[in-house]
This record gives structure tokens, C-alpha cells and sequence, in this order.
């Protein structure tokens, strides 16, 4: 794509609700610095388009609070209509933004989100990451199940992937700066 700017690295995480996603991806951002890194989401055209459609807190949407959750049903059942036509709509929107050398993705979902990037980008900036937490971890941080959301493919479409270039556990706080250290050691990997 042209019009894209390409960055060094592309970091792409992903993980089940609650996992851990846009806490890991803060603090490595802070690790790292803005001048050097940014975050971006792939999920942020989508809810920019549902808050503009629908009248609703786009910040809301965008935060880790219970707001979203009101609305992200929806939200998957409309994307994944979009994505039937075009895998790539949302992550192509979301690239826009890409103006760093290191770039994070913080909701990698579907194996269609790394064929985007790896495609785009070219294999060899990109790195795939998988975050864990324990059932028990995600429901001390507000994870419920939900029929509808964990149980189809925006939850479940990566459990098999075998690729990760890197698999951490993020189950308690107390190991944070062990798991910022092997991100940063994985961004900074020739
Ligand atoms: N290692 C940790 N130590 C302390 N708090 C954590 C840790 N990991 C995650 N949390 C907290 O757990 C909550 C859920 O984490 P987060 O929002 O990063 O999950 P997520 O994977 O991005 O979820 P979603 O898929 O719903 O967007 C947040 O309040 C976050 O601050």
C-alpha cells in the first residue's frame, strides 16, 4: 500500500477478553517512549464508525470500561459483515495512523489480521505475540462469558494458531517488568 508509511516493527498481541492486551501494551509504550513507538487498534474505525452512527462516547468505546461491553456484540456481528467483503478493511483504516518506527497492535483477533499486516508489511517486521491469563485472572479483572462474544470467531479464531513468536503469561502484577523486558527484547530482535 502506498499511501502506508512502513515501520520497523510491527508488534501484534493478542489474547481472550481480559487478558491483558491494552494494560501490556501501555506499559511497553511507556518503556519504550512515544517518540520511538505507538499503539494502534484495529478496533478503532470500528467503534469510531458505531459511536458517529449510533451517537455514543466514542473515548467510552475506545476505554476499558463496562460501556463497551453494552455494545460489543454488535459491533462484532456488524465488523464481521464488513470483513466478508474486504479481511482487510478495518486493519487497512486503523494503519492510517502509523506514523512511528515501532508500531503495537493491541487487538489482534482473527488469523486474517496477521495475513493483513504480514502481507502488507512484509513477514519480517512483523511479531506475533500470544497473552494468557487464567479464566479466574480474567474474571478478577471483570471478564463474565458471554455467549455471542467468547464462544465465536472474534474470541476464538487465533486459540490455534502455532505461530507466536512469543507466548507470556500475564497473570500477576507482580511480574510486569519481566514481561515489558521480553516484549522490548522481541521488539528490538534483528
Ligand atoms: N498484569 C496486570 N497487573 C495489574 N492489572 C492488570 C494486569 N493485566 C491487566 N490488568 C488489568 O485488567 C483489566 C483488563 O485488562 P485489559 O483492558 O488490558 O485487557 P484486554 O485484553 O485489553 O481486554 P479486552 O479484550 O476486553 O479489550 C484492566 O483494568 C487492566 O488494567
Amino acid at each position: 500500500m502506498d499511501n502506508i508509511p512502513a515501520p520497523k516493527v510491527i508488534l501484534l498481541l493478542s489474547g481472550k477478553r481480559k487478558c491483558g492486551k491494552d494494560f501490556l501494551a501501555d506499559a511497553l509504550l511507556k518503556r519504550l517512549g512515544t517518540d520511538e513507538a505507538q499503539i494502534i487498534r484495529i478496533s478503532e474505525p470500528i467503534k469510531r464508525h458505531w459511536a458517529d452512527w449510533k451517537g455514543l462516547n466514542l473515548s467510552e468505546l475506545l476505554g476499558d470500561g463496562t460501556y463497551k461491553e453494552r455494545y460489543r456484540k454488535e459491533m462484532i456481528e456488524w465488523s464481521d459483515a464488513r470483513r466478508q467483503e474486504d479481511y482487510g478493511v478495518f486493519c487497512r483504516a486503523a494503519c492510517t495512523t502509523i506514523d512511528r518506527g515501532i508500531c503495537i497492535v493491541s487487538d489482534v483477533r482473527r488469523k486474517t489480521d496477521v495475513r493483513f499486516f504480514q502481507e502488507t508489511y512484509g513477514p519480517e517486521r512483523i511479531r506475533t505475540v500470544r497473552i494468557e491469563a487464567s479464566e479466574a485472572v480474567r474474571a478478577e479483572r471483570g471478564w463474565q462469558f458471554q455467549s455471542g462474544i467468547d464462544d465465536v470467531q472474534s474470541e476464538c479464531d487465533l486459540d490455534n494458531y502455532g505461530a507466536w513468536d512469543l507466548v507470556l503469561a500475564n497473570e500477576h502484577s507482580n511480574d510486569v517488568d519481566g514481561l515489558l523486558a521480553a516484549l522490548q527484547r522481541l521488539v528490538e530482535q534483528q
